[in-house]
């Protein structure tokens, strides 16, 4: 079956988003989600992304994420602002991590991405621990707070995060017993009240140029320590991200969208 896709992306963090509304395409298991992300012999992204009807009716549509290892997860901030902007029109788009909203803005999209969550069983940790500042370390890395945006993030505030091993220590965090589900990890350095410059090491893909539920999370975990304002500015190596914490707890996220090329594969030579 030969089947369409879009190449997009947020940031440069890439996504192959397969539009499957109106039914038709065959179950994507993780095995193929992982061999067509395969950047060697596939068709290359950091997540892939299907949509679906929403036979429930609490939504417009589904959004469901794959990371490049094939696991599916419960959010992915950067697909979202790409799905807003190709879907063209404000949408309630259910996920695995809740309901978000989506609205297209000039070449991008503001997301409200819902309510953070902090208790250690909604990262989830493996046992009780503050999740504001937590007693453990790895390497030069401590004392990190963690918050689930619908998808898990640990979040290490340092004085360069440029000078951080991520490709080291990323790996060997995202996969500590601490972290039943893995865990996205954020190194971030605060430059001011309204500027934080962070980058991540992605559960299930590794590090990548952007990932915007990091952006989100380390905004919120800053915030609870009064490190800076309820309205920042999260610059990623591929670019900047508006992130506010509202007062009636919700996180909006603005930011570019990038649509690469629409092409098509054939389904049996990934299944
Ligand atoms: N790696 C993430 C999913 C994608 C997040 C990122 N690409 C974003 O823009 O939020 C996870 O396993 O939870």
């Amino acid at each position: 079956m030969r089947v369409s896709f879009t190449k997009m992306h947020g940031l440069g963090n890439d996504f192959v988003i397969l539009d499957n509304r109106n039914g038709g395409l065959p179950e994507l298991t993780n095995a193929v989600a992982a061999a067509l992300a395969n950047r060697t012999t596939g068709i290359g992204c950091d997540q892939l992304i299907l949509l679906e009807n929403d036979e429930s009716g609490d939504s417009d549509f589904r959004m469901r994420i794959f990371n490049a290892d094939g696991s599916e997860v419960e959010a992915c901030g950067n697909a979202s602002r790409a799905v807003a902007l190709l879907h063209g029109e404000s949408a309630r788009v259910a996920t695995d991590g809740g309901l978000i909203a989506l609205e297209p803005a000039e070449g991008g999209a503001r997301v409200d991405m819902g309510t953070p969550r902090f208790e250690w069983q909604d990262i989830p940790l493996a046992y009780a621990m503050d999740t504001l500042s937590m007693p453990v370390a790895w390497g030069p890395l401590e004392n990190p707070a963690a918050v689930n945006v619908g998808n898990p993030h640990v979040i290490f505030f340092t004085d360069d995060t440029d000078v951080v091993e991520l490709d080291v220590l990323g790996p060997e965090i995202e996969h500590d017993p601490l972290f039943p589900d893995r865990i996205n990890v954020n190194v971030a350095t605060i430059e001011d009240r309204t500027n934080i410059r962070l980058r991540v090491w992605e559960r299930g893909v590794g590090l990548t140029r952007a990932c915007g539920t990091g952006a989100c999370a380390t905004a919120i975990a800053a915030m609870r320590r009064g490190l800076v304002e309820r309205n920042v500015t999260v610059a990623l190596p591929g670019g900047p991200l508006q992130i506010e914490w509202t007062k009636d707890n919700r996180i909006l996220m603005t930011g570019p969208a990038t649509l690469s090329f629409v092409g098509t594969f054939e389904w049996s030579d990934f299944a």
